[in-house]
């Protein structure tokens, strides 16, 4: 419930308790006036028993003195307004104060004389009459007309009867209201205020760490809709406490899997690139390889300075071997080959098969004389080794070290270059490169 839309409901909630307490007291102050209406008719027609046998007397004695006292002290009275006496035809003989003519026109009494009311009646003026006949009763019990009286009084005299009546009415109403206005504040701000408020507080704690650990009590007694709304409220938290929790453990389960997918992944990616730079048939670094080792090897030593060494190598009469013992036979031999080259050479070195029955091997940090040596020494164990069916083999070595400011496509030719000629000086020879 936001602030806004709290006020209208408690304008609308006060408009109509307004309302309402207003037609009660207009309903009480209409059952006041009606009361002392009624209270004031008694009391007039009280007054045939009180001035009655007096103005009946006057006028079988045509006591006119008698009669306009009476008259003066029938007027006198609070509630009367004015007070008019005929004889039998209806003639007037006497009046006071305000009377009605025969048309129902107000007359006031003035110097014995009548005169029309000339000012208008006023709001809540309405005059209202109560007539007498004088009944004379002789000693012989006969009755006599002598003739009539008429008391007047006015709504005026009403309302100037209940004035304090409805004042006494309208104090107690307001006051009513009032009390009952600051009652309901009272009772609206304790029983739905407060425990709101605690509710916010409550909820505007929680996080994601918190929820569902602590437990919301309403301060508040009774069993209320609020106290379904806290059941709620902590069903709710612990509903959201579980699922966080199982999406805790979802996501820990994710993690880890993740984990596993990274590794394989990782693994994987790691065994295609060493498959995608291996040799199948003798597991040594294949072409491409060989040619990102030399490309990244040429450029240190050209950025850095250094030294670069290539060994080309090559099966001497391989062609034979595979005539005479098969091409299975040719594999083997070359795996062989493979296996004495990649055992001989330095941990720093990288050794491949460069194409068919060829291999290289690049020296990193390495001169021409010690790429010769390396050579040398391989080319010695290689002659001395026993090859499966093929029996004894041997390898032709060209050997070239990079120039300062060489391309490497340079330094490869010219290491062809070292090979062909080991092979034209009768194979089975290391052959340095004449530049170096
Ligand atoms: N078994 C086998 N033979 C291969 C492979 N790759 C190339 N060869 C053969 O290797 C032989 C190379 O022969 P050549 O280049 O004529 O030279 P060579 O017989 O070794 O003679 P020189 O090099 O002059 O000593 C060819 O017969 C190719 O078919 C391979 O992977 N396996």
């Amino acid at each position: 419930m936001n602030g806004s839309l709290a006020a209208r409901l408690l304008r609308i909630i006060f408009g109509c308790y307004f309302l309402v307490t207003l037609a009660v007291t207009c309903a009480q102050l209409a059952a006041e006036y009606r009361h002392t209406e009624l209270r004031l008719t008694a009391e007039i027609e009280a007054m045939r028993h009180t001035f009655g046998p007096g103005i009946t007397d006057a006028l079988w004695r045509f006591n006119g003195e008698v009669l306009g006292g009476i008259l003066t002290g029938v007027k006198a009275l609070p509630i009367v307004i004015g007070v008019k006496v005929e004889d039998e035809q209806g003639k007037l003989l006497r009046a006071a104060g305000t009377v009605t003519g025969a048309d129902g026109q107000r007359l006031t009494a003035a110097g014995g004389a009548l005169v029309p009311d000339t000012a208008p009646p006023g709001m809540f003026d309405r005059v209202f009459s109560r007539g007498f006949d004088a009944v004379h009763v002789d000693e012989a019990g006969g009755r006599h007309r002598v003739g009539r009286w008429t008391v007047y009084s006015s709504q005026r005299v009403v309302l100037r009867q209940v004035e304090y009546g409805f004042l006494l009415i309208l104090v107690n109403s307001v006051i009513k209201t009032l009390a009952l206005w600051f009652i309901f504040l009272f009772v609206i701000r304790r029983a739905l205020g407060q425990p709101l408020r605690q509710m916010s507080e409550f909820v505007g704690q929680l996080n994601i760490d918190n929820i569902g650990d602590r437990e919301f009590t309403l301060k508040a007694r009774g069993r209320h809709e609020l106290h379904l709304l806290t059941d709620k409220l902590n069903q709710m938290a612990g509903t959201l406490r579980r699922s966080v929790a199982e999406n805790a453990a979802l996501y820990k389960e994710l993690q880890e899997m993740n984990r596993t997918l990274e590794s394989q992944v990782a693994e994987r990616t790691s065994e295609l690139r060493r498959v995608a730079s291996t040799d199948t048939l003798t597991g040594l670094h294949n072409r491409r390889k060989l040619d990102e080792v030399l490309t990244y090897e040429t450029e240190r030593v050209q950025r850095y300075g250094g030294e670069l060494a290539v060994v080309l190598i090559d099966i001497d009469h391989f062609k034979l071997t595979n005539d005479t013992y098969g091409h299975p036979v040719g594999d083997r031999v070359l795996t062989a080959v493979a296996a004495i080259l990649g055992t001989g050479a330095r941990s720093i070195d990288s050794v491949g098969r460069w194409g068919g029955e060829e291999f290289m091997v690049v020296c990193p940090q390495t001169d021409a004389g010690g790429a010769a040596a390396l050579a040398e020494q391989l080319r010695q164990r290689i002659a001395a080794a026993e090859f499966p069916v093929a029996g004894r083999k041997t390898c032709s070595f060209g050997v070239a070290a990079l120039a300062p400011g060489e391309s490497l496509a340079l330094l490869l030719v010219r290491a062809d270059t070292a090979l062909y000629r080991a092979k034209q000086e009768g194979r089975n020879k290391v052959i340095q490169d004449a530049v170096n």
